[in-house]
Parts: C-alpha cells; sequence; structure tokens
C-alpha cells in the first residue's frame, strides 16, 4: 500500500505553465467582456416607457404626441419609389445618383468590398468628375471592412468622405454608439430610405442557410421631408468634421401635392429614446391591426406588455423577423428566448426562411405606415443614430402591407407549444445571449 507521499508524488504534477496561462487570459477576457458591458450599462435597470390613453391616430392629438414626445419634426412629402427586390433597390439608387446634377449626400451604416461597392465607386466617382459635389459620410466601424485605397481611389477624384465617429482612445466606449441610418439625398429634392447597405450581403452569399437574396426594401419621397433630412444629415456630418455649405441645399420646397409626415431621429443616450417612443406610441394607438417587420428583435419589457395589451383589446398583433438566416445568431438567440409571454399572448411571430429578412417596418390599422432604420432592439432605442419617417399614408401603406403577405407565405409561424419545446441547448445560449441585452 503506497504511503501518502508516495501518491501525493504521482498525481501532484503541476499543470503545464501554458495552461496556467490559458486560464489567466481566459479570465482577464471574461473580465474585459464583463466590465465592458458593465461600463456600457449593460446590467442597468433599464428605464421604463408605459403611456396610457394613447390618442388614436385620426385624432389631431397623436401628431401632437410623436412631435412633443417623440421629438418627431412635422413636415410633408410625396412617395415617389418603392423597391422591394434587392436588384431594384441598388439599381434605383445607383440610376439616381447617375443623375444627379449638384449633389450626392449619402449617410451609410453598413459598407463590405465586392460589386455592390464597386458599382458604387464607380457612379459616386463619374458624379464628382463631372463637377457634381458628392458628400458621403460613413459610420467607422459598420465600414471597417473596407479597404483604404477604395476611399482614396474616391478621394482623389473629389469625392468629399467623413466617417462616422471613429476610435478614440480618449473616450473608447462613444464607439459602441454608431450612425446606423441610411439616408441617400439627390440635388436636395429627392430623398431615398431603406434597410439596405452597400454589400454583397444583400445578395445572400455572406452566411450559412443564406440562399438568395435579402428581404429588404427601399423608400423614395420628395418634398419637403428632403430639406428636413438634408439637415439632419448635415448634422451628423458636421459631427464627423465635415462643413456646412448651406449654398447647395436646404431648397424650400412647395408643399402642394403632398402628405403630411413626421421625421424621428434618435441619438445615443441611455436615459431616454424617440424611437421607443415612436414605437410605444404606435403600437399602443392600434385598433385593427399592427403589423412589424425588424429583424432584429429584443423588445424591453415596456414594448412587450405594449404588444400584448395590444392583442388582449383584439388588434392583430404579427411580426416578422429573421430566421436561421442571421448575420447575427446571438441576437437571434436572444429575441427566441423573449417569444414565449408574446405568444402566448396570442402575438403571431413569423420567421423568414428563404434568407436574412432586414426590413424595418411598422404598419398600424389601415393606411398608417412607420419605415427607416431602426431595429426592435436596445441598439436601435439607447445607442444608435436611427431615421424613421413615418405617417398615415394609404398609398405606402398598400405596398408594406403586400411585401409583408408575400414574405409571411415564405415564412414559418412559432406556435407557443414550438417555442416551449426548442432545445435546451437554445434555451441556455438564449439566456446567456440575455446577459447582454441592453448591448443587442
Ligand atoms: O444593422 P442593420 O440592421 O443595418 O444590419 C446590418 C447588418 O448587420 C449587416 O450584417
Amino acid at each position: 500500500m503506497p504511503t501518502p507521499t508516495e501518491v501525493s508524488d504521482s498525481d501532484g504534477e503541476p499543470p503545464p505553465v501554458w495552461l496556467w496561462w490559458l486560464a489567466v487570459g481566459l479570465l482577464l477576457l471574461v473580465l474585459v467582456v464583463v466590465s465592458y458591458g458593465y461600463l456600457r450599462g449593460s446590467f442597468r435597470q433599464a428605464s421604463t416607457c408605459t403611456i396610457d390613453n394613447v390618442p388614436s391616430l385620426d385624432d389631431p392629438c397623436f401628431a401632437l404626441c410623436l412631435e412633443g414626445l417623440a421629438n418627431s419634426a412635422d413636415t410633408t412629402g410625396r412617395l415617389v419609389g418603392f423597391w422591394s427586390e434587392i436588384d431594384d433597390v441598388y439599381a434605383a439608387r445607383d440610376t439616381a445618383m447617375a443623375s444627379a446634377e449638384q449633389l450626392i449626400q449619402y449617410e451609410t451604416y453598413f459598407m463590405t468590398p465586392g460589386r455592390r461597392a464597386d458599382a458604387f465607386a464607380e457612379v459616386v466617382a463619374d458624379r464628382a468628375m463631372a463637377g457634381v459635389t458628392v458628400q458621403l459620410l460613413l459610420d467607422h466601424q459598420g465600414t471597417k471592412a473596407m479597404p483604404e485605397k477604395y476611399w482614396r481611389r474616391l478621394r482623389n477624384v473629389g469625392v468629399e468622405i467623413q466617417f462616422f465617429r471613429p476610435l478614440d482612445w480618449r473616450a473608447p466606449l462613444e464607439y459602441n454608439s454608431r450612425s446606423h441610418r441610411k439616408l441617400l439625398i439627390i440635388d436636395g429634392c429627392r430623398v431615398f430610405i431603406g434597410g439596405a447597405g452597400v454589400s454583397d450581403f444583400w445578395d445572400g452569399v455572406a452566411f450559412d442557410h443564406d440562399d438568395g437574396p435579402w428581404l429588404d426594401f427601399e423608400v423614395a419621397y420628395e418634398g419637403e421631408v428632403v430639406s428636413l433630412l438634408q439637415g439632419k444629415f448635415l448634422q451628423n456630418w458636421s459631427c464627423a468634421g465635415g462643413c456646412i455649405d448651406l449654398k447647395q441645399g436646404l431648397h424650400s420646397v412647395q408643399k402642394h401635392g403632398s402628405t403630411p409626415l413626421y421625421i424621428t431621429d434618435n441619438t445615443s443616450s441611455l436615459n431616454e429614446s424617440s424611437m421607443r417612443l415612436l414605437m410605444q406610441l404606435h403600437i399602443l394607438a392600434a385598433k385593427e391591426r399592427l403589423w412589424i417587420g425588424s429583424p432584429y428583435l429584443v423588445p424591453d419589457d415596456d414594448t412587450t406588455q405594449a404588444l400584448i395589451c395590444a392583442c388582449k383589446k383584439g388588434v392583430d398583433v404579427r411580426i416578422l423577423t429573421m430566421g436561421a438566416s442571421t448575420d447575427k445568431k446571438m441576437v437571434h438567440m436572444a429575441s427566441r428566448g423573449l417569444y414565449g409571454p408574446l405568444l402566448e399572448a396570442g402575438v403571431k411571430i413569423c420567421e423568414y426562411q428563404p434568407s436574412m429578412m432586414h426590413a424595418k417596418f411598422v404598419l398600424v390599422d389601415d393606411g398608417w405606415v412607420s419605415t427607416g432604420s431602426a431595429n426592435f432592439d436596445p441598439r436601435s432605442y439607447f445607442h444608435n443614430d436611427e431615421l424613421n419617417i413615418s405617417g398615415a399614408y394609404p398609398e405606402l401603406a398598400r405596398k408594406v402591407e403586400q411585401f409583408f403577405i408575400d414574405a409571411m407565405a415564405n415564412s414559418y409561424c412559432i406556435t407557443h407549444t414550438d417555442w416551449q419545446n426548442r432545445s435546451t441547448s437554445e434555451k441556455i445560449k438564449g439566456q446567456m445571449a440575455l446577459l447582454f441585452r441592453q448591448l443587442l
């Protein structure tokens, strides 16, 4: 029988040094991630947003609520285009840019190298060489995959380029707040607003299960709304270091033939959110129908309660969102973790199957519609700069309605039983992702 000393000698080999380093490295990594989450407010108690007695959409007080509560600008505009096939979206933008005579202003979040970025470069370079002022305002994080030589080539032909909020070591946490807007303005008189970045991702090439073009759409307006959006563009352009030259913009445009519209923009703030108030007002004003499109769906508790409340009132509440085709699996897991109470209350949640669903919209009752860059998640509510245009616009509502119906035909609507029976690993992943809910 071995003595205690003999046992200790044979089993007590110290772990190899590399294992210690690995453990220390992992510990540090966890510390950095948790500290980052902590400093960004990931574990904070989310501020509440409960609203009672929301006026109906046809009550003039609803518009006042948008203006006063959700900081929305009251304007007018005419719908001049709607595209829901991704080739058509890029073709419409490229054609409009190619026709510009004085000024192209473009603010976007996401770009990657590829044929879409090449086509974009070709058209803006061509216009710049023809003497058109081209101002590109690019989110630094969302466009970081683009090589420096791409921008150099554009700058060399006179394109003005500013990056929104590059990493600054003196304020590194600000890097979390991005410009998520997608805004193309042509000659100060036509604006394009929609979900698509400038990337081959939208052709469905980048991820597993992504077998077709992404589902998205683009809307174009003319009228006074363009001047106000130019102002929004110039605010961020100036913040990013660009000069505001009013010689070429902010034309006063006739209101004749236009429809009232409301522009809601959101800037980063952990305490308040115009976008959340906008969405909450829409949800609570609905009487018959509330159809929502959002790829990233991480509703806070008050939004969930408002959706449940709408269901209880008899409103037809349906949400179209992404399924297994996703560029952000963690967000999808977090979303699914939150489906339960909504499904139980009767909210229809349908995941688009053929490819990534990326459109962002809210359709309320017969003719009210809101479209733009905002998702239903804390990132759009509290961290990013966003832009949505809303209003009673039956012509646009019909188009978004058809888009929604077509998408639903290719979606799987999850039942409460499906949700309860999801795998243990999905439940665990969902809970892990939700630890960082406020940052998603
Ligand atoms: O952030 P979104 O909604 O513009 O989506 C961009 C995607 O993350 C690109 O992968």
